[in-house]
C-alpha cells in the first residue's frame, strides 16, 4: 500500500464549550474552523450531539456553507440525526455512541448488537453521497461487523490507549495496531481519534495504515496558551514525524527480514 501523508481532522467541539459556557455569541467554532484549515488540518470534525452541549445545529450549517476542506460530521444514530445529515451532505458522517450522562465519549459504538439500525444508517447516508465511518472499540468482532455493516471507515477510538499507562498502555497500543491492520485487510480505510495530544499522538500515527486522526480537546487545550493556528501546526508535525518513523521501523523490518 503506498503511505500517503497522514491527515489531521480538528474536533472544534471545545470552542463552542466555552462559548456555551455563558451563551456569548464568541468564540464562535465557524473562525476556528477556517483558522485550523488555514493552519493546514485536512478536515474539521464536529459532534452535535443530541443535548446540545457544545455544537448547534447553527454551527453545522455555517461552516457546511464555508469550509473549504471537509466536515466530518460526528452524531449518533437517531432518526433526528440521520435526517440532518441527509439534508445537510457532510463529506464524512462519523456514528458515534452518546449517552447524556456522559462527561464525554466513552465507549465505541457497538455495531454487533445495532447491526440492522446501523446498516441502514449506512445506506441512507451513502445515499445522500456521504462517507460513512464507524466509531467502534479496536475489536476484531467490532471491525467485521462494520465490514458488513457496510461502513467504508471506522474510526479506531483511542481512549483506552490514552488513559492507560505503563505497560497497559503498551497492551492498549498492541491492540491498536492490530486492529489497524485487520481493518485495512478487509479494505477499511483506518482512522483513530479520542483523548490523543502532543505527548501521545506521535506513537499512534506510526502505526502503519492509519489515514486519519482526528484530535481536539487536545488541539483546543494547546490552543488557549500558543493560538489556534500554532496548535495545529504542532500537532500535524508531530503526526508527520511519527508516520515517518513507523514507516522507517517497517523497512528495517523487511531489510532484516530479507538480509537472511
Ligand atoms: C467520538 C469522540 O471521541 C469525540 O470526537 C467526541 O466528540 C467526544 O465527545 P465530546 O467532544 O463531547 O467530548
Ligand atoms: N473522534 C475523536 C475526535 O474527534 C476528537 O476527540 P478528542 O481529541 O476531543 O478526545
Amino acid at each position: 500500500m503506498i503511505a500517503t501523508r497522514i491527515q489531521l481532522g480538528v474536533n472544534i467541539d471545545h470552542v463552542a464549550t466555552l462559548r456555551q459556557a455563558r451563551g456569548t455569541r464568541y468564540p464562535d467554532p465557524v473562525q476556528a474552523a477556517l483558522l485550523a484549515e488555514e493552519a493546514g488540518a485536512d478536515g474539521i470534525t464536529l459532534h452535535l450531539r443530541e443535548d446540545r452541549r457544545h455544537i448547534q445545529e447553527r454551527d453545522v450549517e455555517l461552516i457546511a456553507a464555508v469550509l473549504n476542506t471537509r466536515m466530518n460530521l460526528e452524531m449518533a444514530v437517531t432518526e433526528e440525526m440521520i435526517a440532518l445529515a441527509e439534508r445537510v451532505r457532510p463529506a464524512d458522517v462519523c456514528l458515534v455512541p452518546e449517552k447524556r450522562e456522559e462527561l464525554t465519549t466513552e465507549g465505541g459504538l457497538d455495531v454487533i448488537a445495532g447491526r440492522e439500525a446501523i446498516a441502514e444508517a449506512c445506506r441512507r447516508l451513502a445515499a445522500a453521497g456521504s462517507r460513512v465511518s464507524l466509531f467502534i472499540d479496536p475489536e476484531p468482532a467490532q471491525i467485521q461487523a462494520a465490514f458488513e455493516a457496510g461502513a467504508p471507515v471506522v474510526e479506531l477510538h483511542t481512549g483506552a490507549f490514552a488513559e492507560a499507562t505503563g505497560s497497559d498502555q503498551d497492551v492498549e497500543y498492541e491492540r491498536l495496531a492490530a486492529a489497524a491492520e485487520f481493518a485495512a485487510e478487509l479494505g477499511l480505510v483506518v482512522n483513530a481519534g479520542h483523548g490523543l495530544h502532543y505527548h501521545n499522538v506521535e506513537a499512534v500515527a506510526a502505526i502503519p495504515g492509519l489515514h486519519e486522526l482526528n484530535i481536539g480537546h487536545g488541539i483546543i487545550a494547546r490552543a488557549l496558551f500558543v493560538g489556534l493556528k500554532e496548535a495545529v501546526v504542532e500537532m500535524k508535525r508531530l503526526m508527520i514525524a511519527g508516520q515517518e518513523s513507523g514507516l522507517l521501523a517497517q523497512i528495517e523490518t523487511f531489510d532484516h527480514d530479507h538480509d537472511h
